[in-house]
C-alpha cells in the first residue's frame, strides 16, 4: 500500500533530522536528479546490433529547471547541479526575488545557466541573490522551457498555501497554454519535485495553475495531494523517494498516514479464499435491491456483479419481471426472501416516483442492515447505492456503505443541509466526502475517475480504471462486486466497521482491474466488466 503524510507530518519527520545535520535536500536533489537521468536516458533508448534497447546518452540533454522560493526550488537547483557536472545544459528560471542561496552558488560553480524572469517582457528584473542576472520574460521563457528535454517543476512543494501566485503562476499559466498535453508529441519531460506545484498537499485540490508532470518525485513519503483527486490526476508516474525519514511521526497527529491507496498485494493478502469446511452460508449470501420494470437492467447487472465475485448465494428482491430477467442473465440468483450477509440496495431505483415497492423493500433492508430490526436479525453490512441513498433519514453505522458518484453525492448533502453542487464536489472530493460521512455516520465511497474511501478515521483513495469505465452501469456493477465482498466478511465488518472503507477501497481496485481486463483499449461495456472479475481475482491470488 501507498501511505500518504500531512505536510505536518513530514515536516515533523524531517524536524530532528535537520537537527542533527542530516543533509536531507542533497539527497532528494541527489536522488531527483538520478530519476531524470535514468527517465531522459530511457526516452532516448536506441536498439543496439543485437535489437535490445539500450539506454541513450544523456550528455547535452536541455534541462530547465523553474525555481521558486523556497526549499522546492533548493531542491531543483541542487538537483540541476548534479545534471550540469555530468554534461547536461542546465538553465534556471528564478521566478522569485530570492531563491535558495545554497542551490544557487551550486549550480553556478556546476556551470548552470540562471536567467530571473520578470513578470512580462522587458519588465524590471529582480535582484535575484546577490548577484545580479540576466532577464527574461515570462513569455520568452515558457517558450524556452517548452523547447527543453526536461522541465523541472521546482516552484511550490509542501510549503504552498493557497493557489501559485506571481511569476511562477503566470510562467505555469503559459506553459500549460503552449505545452502539448501529457503523452503528447514534442513535449518535454516534465518532473515534479515534491508535488506538482500549486496542487493542494493535504486535500489534492487544484486552487489555481498547476503544470501537469509526466513524474513526480516525492520525498520521504507519499503526500496526500499525490493520491487524491484532482490532483492525482496531473502528478504522472510517481517515484517515492527515501530520505530516511522516520514516519509515522512523534505522535503528533496520531500516528495515521491521512491517506492510503491499496495495491494489489493488499487486495490479494486479504482476499477470502474458500477451504473445506466452507459452504454457501459462510462464503456470504447477498440480498439485491435493485432495479425496477422501469429499469431493470441495474438489477441484472448488480447481480451478476456479486454473482462473479464470489458471493456465496445471491438472493434478489423486486417485481416479478424484473426478477426473471436477473434469473434469466444469472441462473445461479435466488429470487426469494431469506437470511443475508449483506445487502445491496438502491442501483436502479428513481429517487422518487413509481418505484414498485422497491423502495419500501431498500428501507426495511436498510433498517435491518444498521440494526434498528433488533431481535429479529443480527445486523448486516449494507451498500446504500443510487435510488436508496434518499432514505438516509437516520444516523447509519460505519457498516453502511453509500456509494454516489459526484451528484448523487451533491443531492444527499443538500438534502442534510449543505449548500454545494456536482461541480463542487468534483473540485473538493475529501471535503464533500469527509462531510457526508460526517453527516450520515455512514462509510462513504465517492466514485469517479478516482474514488475516494472516508470512514471512521480512514481515507482511500484508488485510482485503478480506464476512463472507459465511464459507462451506464458500471456503478452498479461495483455495487454488487461491494456486497459480495462485504458479505463476505460481515461480522468482522460489523465488529469493526472502520474495516468497511477498506473493503470498499478494495472493491474499487477490482473494479478498475476489471474494467483494465475487459477494455480491448477501446470502449467496455459493464456487463463484461462484471464477467472480467474471476479473472481479475485469479490474478491477485496467483501473484500472493
Ligand atoms: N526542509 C528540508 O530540508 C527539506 C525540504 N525539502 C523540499 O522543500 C520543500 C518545502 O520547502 P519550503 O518549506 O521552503 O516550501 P516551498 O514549498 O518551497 O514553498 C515555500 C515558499 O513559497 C512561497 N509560497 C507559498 N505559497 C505560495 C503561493 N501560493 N504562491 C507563490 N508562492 C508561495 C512562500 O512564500 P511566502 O508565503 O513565505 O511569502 C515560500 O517562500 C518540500 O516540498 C521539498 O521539496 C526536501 O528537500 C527535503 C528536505
Ligand atoms: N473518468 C473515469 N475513469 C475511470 N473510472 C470512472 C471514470 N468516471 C467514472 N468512473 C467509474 O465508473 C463507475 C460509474 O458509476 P456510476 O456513475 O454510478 O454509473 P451508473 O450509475 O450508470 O452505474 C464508477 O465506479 C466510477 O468510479
Ligand atoms: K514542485
Amino acid at each position: 500500500m501507498i501511505q500518504a503524510w500531512s505536510a505536518d507530518d513530514v515536516r515533523a519527520a524531517e524536524e530532528p533530522l535537520l537537527a542533527a545535520g542530516v543533509p536531507l535536500m542533497q539527497r532528494a536533489a541527489f536522488a531527483l536528479a538520478a530519476v531524470v537521468r535514468r527517465d531522459l536516458a530511457r526516452r532516448r533508448a536506441v536498439a543496439g546490433p543485437d535489437g535490445e534497447l539500450r539506454d541513450g546518452s544523456v550528455r547535452g540533454a536541455r534541462v530547465a529547471l523553474l525555481v521558486g522560493a523556497g526549499n522546492n526550488g533548493g531542491d531543483a537547483l541542487h538537483a540541476g547541479a548534479f545534471l550540469a557536472r555530468r554534461g547536461l545544459a542546465v538553465t534556471a528560471y528564478l521566478a522569485a526575488s530570492r531563491v535558495h542561496e545554497g542551490g544557487l552558488a551550486a549550480l553556478d560553480a556546476a556551470g548552470g545557466r540562471v536567467v530571473a524572469l520578470t513578470a512580462a517582457d522587458g519588465g524590471a528584473a529582480p535582484q535575484p541573490g546577490a548577484a545580479r542576472r540576466p532577464t527574461v520574460g515570462v513569455t520568452t521563457a515558457a517558450a524556452a522551457a517548452s523547447g527543453a528535454d526536461v522541465i523541472i517543476d521546482g516552484l511550490l512543494g509542501i510549503g504552498a498555501q493557497g493557489p501559485m501566485r506571481g511569476m511562477g503562476g503566470a510562467l505555469v499559466d503559459e506553459l500549460s497554454r503552449i505545452l502539448p498535453p501529457p503523452g503528447g508529441t514534442g513535449r518535454p519531460w516534465v518532473v515534479a519535485v515534491d508535488v506538482p506545484s500549486g496542487v493542494g498537499v493535504d486535500d489534492g485540490t487544484l486552487p489555481g495553475p498547476v503544470l501537469p508532470a509526466d513524474r513526480t518525485v516525492t520525498f520521504g513519503a507519499a503526500k496526500p495531494g499525490l493520491l487524491l483527486p484532482p490532483a492525482t490526476h496531473l502528478t504522472g508516474a510517481g517515484a517515492v523517494i527515501d530520505i530516511g525519514l522516520a514516519l509515522p511521526p512523534a505522535a503528533r497527529t496520531g500516528g495515521r498516514p491521512a491517506v492510503v491507496r491499496l495495491e494489489d498485494a493488499d487486495v490479494a493478502a486479504a482476499w477470502p479464499v474458500p477451504g473445506p469446511q466452507d459452504h454457501k452460508y459462510t462464503r456470504g449470501v447477498v440480498g439485491v435491491v435493485a432495479g425496477t420494470t422501469t429499469y431493470p437492467g441495474a438489477a441484472v447487472l448488480t447481480a451478476a456483479a456479486a454473482v462473479r465475485a464470489g458471493a456465496g448465494m445471491v438472493r434478489y428482491q423486486g417485481p416479478d419481471d424484473v426478477a426473471r430477467a436477473v434469473v434469466a442473465a444469472r441462473p445461479e440468483v435466488v429470487p426469494a426472501d431469506g437470511r443475508v450477509q449483506a445487502w445491496v440496495l438502491g442501483p436502479g431505483l428513481p429517487a422518487d416516483g413509481v418505484d414498485d415497492g422497491q423502495r419500501g423493500r431498500a428501507r426495511a433492508a436498510l433498517a435491518a442492515a444498521s440494526g434498528l430490526l433488533a431481535g429479529t436479525q443480527d445486523p448486516v453490512p449494507a451498500v446504500v447505492d443510487a435510488g436508496a441513498l434518499a432514505l438516509l433519514d437516520r444516523p447509519c453505522p460505519a457498516w453502511v456503505v453509500l456509494t454516489p458518484h459526484a451528484g448523487e453525492l451533491a443531492a444527499l448533502l443538500v438534502a442534510h443541509g449543505e449548500d454545494v453542487e456536482r461541480v463542487g464536489v468534483e473540485a473538493e472530493p475529501l471535503r464533500w466526502a469527509r462531510r457526508a460521512h460526517e453527516l450520515t455516520g455512514a462509510t462513504v465511497l465517492l466514485k469517479g475517475g478516482a474514488t475516494v474511501v472516508v470512514g471512521p478515521g480512514v481515507t482511500y483513495a484508488q485510482a485503478d480504471a480506464p476512463g472507459w469505465l465511464a459507462t451506464a452501469g458500471a456503478g452498479d456493477v461495483l455495487a454488487g462486486l461491494l456486497g459480495a465482498m462485504l458479505a463476505a466478511r460481515s461480522a468482522e465488518v460489523v465488529a469493526h466497521p472502520e474495516r468497511a472503507a477498506a473493503v470498499a477501497a478494495a472493491a474499487a481496485l477490482v473494479h478498475g482491474r476489471a474494467a483494465e481486463r475487459a477494455t480491448p483499449g477501446g470502449p467496455v461495456a459493464a456487463l463484461a466488466v462484471a464477467d472480467a472479475i474471476p479473472g481479475v481475482v485469479a490474478g491477485l491470488l496467483a501473484a500472493r
